[in-house]
């Protein structure tokens, strides 16, 4: 076990590698299910993925997709809801049949109930093939913030003061940004078959580098990756600094 890492020479390029691994699986697998994230991170993988369906013929037409997490209190058209991410970044842009994306479903009076129903709808559907991450510079992943543990599943979750203030730059102002989400949990994430984290830019360096080198640990999230067979780190030179120094 252990995370495979490889440091590519800027976003761009990793994002299209890791554009064409989900490619391939798409290719091999058609029926496939996906695991998608959300953040500034992924948005030219999908745009490749766009440009794949639109130039190459890419098929999503047997997809099944499952995302990471949602915002709670914001509704499906605010721009800054992973729904309406989803639907103008990829979603809109390729042949994928909308009854087969999922996201959780944060327009209910019972959260509790809902996050539960989104673990049985994966279970259901299978367990995600290849789930696509990325990070938070605390070692978030979806919204697993430091003190989530191994075995969490998906549930309600208060957004940390950093990832508030991070995430704030997408709003007007940081009393904008929602106070809680619905995540897919730690157990959650680990059942996906095959795990790919793209992270780009010198404010991820300190959290890869303790997922990676680190002891396995709530304080970082993403360390509990070095507990799966099959994880690939995707980085760009920032992002590895701390790894290659
Ligand atoms: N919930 C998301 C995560 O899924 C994402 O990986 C992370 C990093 O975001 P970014 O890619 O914008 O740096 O923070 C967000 O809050």
């Amino acid at each position: 076990m252990g995370i495979q890492w490889t440091v590519y020479p800027n976003h761009r390029a990793a994002s299209h590698v890791a554009a064409e691994i989900i490619a391939a699986t798409l290719s091999e697998t058609p029926a496939c299910v996906l695991g998608l994230a959300t953040g500034s991170t992924p948005l030219d993988v999908y745009t490749e993925l766009a440009r794949k369906h639109r130039e190459e013929g890419l098929d999503f037409g047997r997809v099944t997709t499952f995302n990471l997490d949602e915002y709670i209190g914001l509704t499906p058209d605010h721009p800054q809801s992973y729904v309406h991410y989803m639907n103008k970044h990829l979603f809109s842009l390729v042949n994928i049949s909308r009854d087969r994306t999922h996201l959780p479903n944060v327009q209910t009076d019972n959260l509790d109930e809902s996050a539960k129903q989104y673990e049985r709808l994966l279970k259901a559907a299978g367990g995600v093939d290849l789930q696509l991450l990325g990070i938070g510079a605390n070692g978030h992943i979806g919204f697993n913030e430091p003190g989530a543990g191994p075995e969490s599943v998906t549930r309600v979750v208060d957004l940390a003061p950093k990832t508030i203030q991070s995430n704030s730059r997408f709003f007007e102002s940081e009393a904008e940004v929602p106070r809680r989400a619905i995540t897919m949990g730690i157990a959650t994430i680990l059942r996906a078959r095959e795990i790919l984290l793209l992270a780009t830019g010198s404010s991820k360096a300190d959290a890869v580098a303790e997922a990676i080198k680190g002891p396995v640990t709530s304080d970082n999230p993403a360390s509990f990756l070095q507990t799966h067979a099959n994880v690939r780190f995707l980085l760009d030179p920032d992002a590895a600094a701390r790894l290659t120094a």
